[in-house]
């Protein structure tokens, strides 16, 4: 095998440069990168080598040196094994500037001269999440909640997750003790035996309703109108209890099959003054107070006059349609869950909007068909998932050439390699605001206007 510059187990004394992708510190060694778990920029720590490749190695941090000033003290240790909360050890604000770092980087490497702006945050970037997915597994014979060790399938014990509302915190347990209570096992992953997988929980940060969803392995769940009666008694908001059933031996949280246990089969909330209905197998963004403040972002670069027709791809529940359909002509939405479209419409009818359809399908196959029938876009919005458009789609959009493409992006490398491959047909973009929907994690969110 070729020599590395470092061997496992080895021991050095390295200085922080960067910060990856993925929160890790940035070493070299004779220009030979060292990925250091938990160390900032500025640092100087001990490193030890847990895995030394080709190209470049892994470190843990057995010692601190030098401290950056950006340090601060994680809320819990055991927490920091999760994953959950990579930046928790970074001060807020550079956070936020590690975010819009990241940005201003992948732009460069793919050539984009494109001004990244300072990175909306929160006042209070704790508590945030309206949604909690929590596996539920036997940990030493007793049913246990919490979450994975990092690149691994253990699981600790959690009870404040720290940036999830505490009221979930709070739902969660009381799951867990019932199902202590009447001795409901827990799903093992080996052998796929063992019944609830996950306990879903959603709360509306404006309506406060609460939605909590079991993930089992069967329909048959010992004692369940027991638990359902406790659980209605004990959690006034809640609003919608379901049975979600999901017995294949996969990674997948949710199953497509659902019945409803108590409630409705939906929960609603607010949004820019609009009511949403959001069924369990539906995309909602999970930081409410910041999903308006990037829903804004976008109202505000598409700047519509009322006389517009807007297409808006991965439309979701139709969160971002309806908000635009009060500003625009048209509206028409795409999606590929057939459960989001329909709560798409209800929404529309809810908010007495008539100015917008929604189509199931897939956003690439849609927008090549209207391109083909000679549909034209004023205003095209896109928030697709992590791996961006689909080749298909940007020659749609080449083809149909609407005058704007609003861009709401949650992975700047793939937003990076989608805005180059739409310069090909003429639009540019001047700038991109990042607002942070994910606080303590890595995660990145933007919006990005392109003209042509
Ligand atoms: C980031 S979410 C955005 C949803 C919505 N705009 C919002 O803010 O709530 C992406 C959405 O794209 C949908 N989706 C994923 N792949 C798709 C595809 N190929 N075509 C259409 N929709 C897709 C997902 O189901 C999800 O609802």
């Amino acid at each position: 095998m070729a020599k590395t510059p470092v061997v496992k187990n080895q021991e050095l004394t390295v200085t922080i440069e960067d910060l990856t992708y993925e929160g890790m510190g940035v070493a070299k060694v004779d220009g030979y990168p060292l990925f250091v778990d938990g160390a900032l920029p500025g640092e100087k720590v001990v490193a030890h080598i847990t895995k030394a490749e080709k190209k470049f190695a892994f470190a843990r941090m057995t010692e601190l040196l030098e401290a950056s000033p950006d340090r601060v003290e994680p809320k819990a240790k055991a927490y920091a094994q999760t994953g959950i909360a990579p930046l928790q050890h970074l001060a807020y604000p550079a956070q936020l500037k590690f975010k819009q770092h990241q940005v201003e980087t992948l732009f460069q490497k793919a050539k984009l001269d494109i001004e990244v702006k300072p990175t909306l945050g929160m006042d209070q970037p704790f508590g945030y999440r309206n949604k909690a997915q929590i596996p539920v597994r036997m940990v030493n014979g007793v049913l246990t909640t919490g979450f994975y060790k990092r690149r691994s399938h253990d699981l600790l014990p959690l009870e404040d997750f720290y940036i999830q509302d505490p009221e979930i915190d709070k739902a969660v347990l009381m799951v867990r003790d019932l199902l202590r209570k009447y001795q409901i096992p827990a799903y093992n992953e080996a052998d796929n035996s063992g019944v609830i997988r996950h306990i879903v929980v959603r709360r509306g940060y404006f309506s406060h309703q609460l939605m909590i969803v079991l993930v089992t392995n069967t329909w048959a769940v010992d004692h369940l109108e027991d638990i359902v009666k406790e659980l209605t008694e004990a959690l006034p908001e809640l609003a919608s209890l379901m049975l979600n059933l999901n017995n294949r031996k996969t990674n997948v949280i949710l199953g497509k099959k659902t019945r409803t246990l108590f409630g409705h089969d939906y929960l609603e909330d607010q949004l820019l003054g609009s009511t949403f209905r959001i069924s369990p197998l539906s995309f909602y963004q999970v930081n409410p107070q910041q999903t308006e403040v990037l829903y804004q972002q976008a109202i505000d670069a598409a700047d519509l006059k009322g006389n517009e027709t807007v297409i808006d791809a991965y439309s979701g529940i139709g969160t971002i349609s309806l908000s635009m359909a009060k500003h625009a002509k048209r509206v028409l939405g795409v999606e590929v869950v057939p459960e989001a479209v329909h709560d798409a419409k209800v929404n529309a009818s809810l908010n007495s909007i008539k100015n917008a359809e929604f189509v199931v399908g897939k956003a690439e196959d849609v927008m090549t068909k209207w391109a083909e029938d000679g549909l034209h876009a004023d205003v095209l919005m896109v928030d697709p998932p992590r791996k961006g458009l689909a080749p298909e789609f940007t020659a749609a959009v080449g083809k149909m050439l609407p005058d704007k493409v609003v861009y709401v992006s949650c992975n700047p490398a793939t937003l990076a390699r989608d805005i180059a491959a739409l310069q090909e047909f003429g639009y540019t973009a001047k700038s991109n605001q990042p607002v942070d929907m994910f606080p303590q994690t890595t995660s990145i969110e933007s919006v990005t206007v392109l003209t042509k």
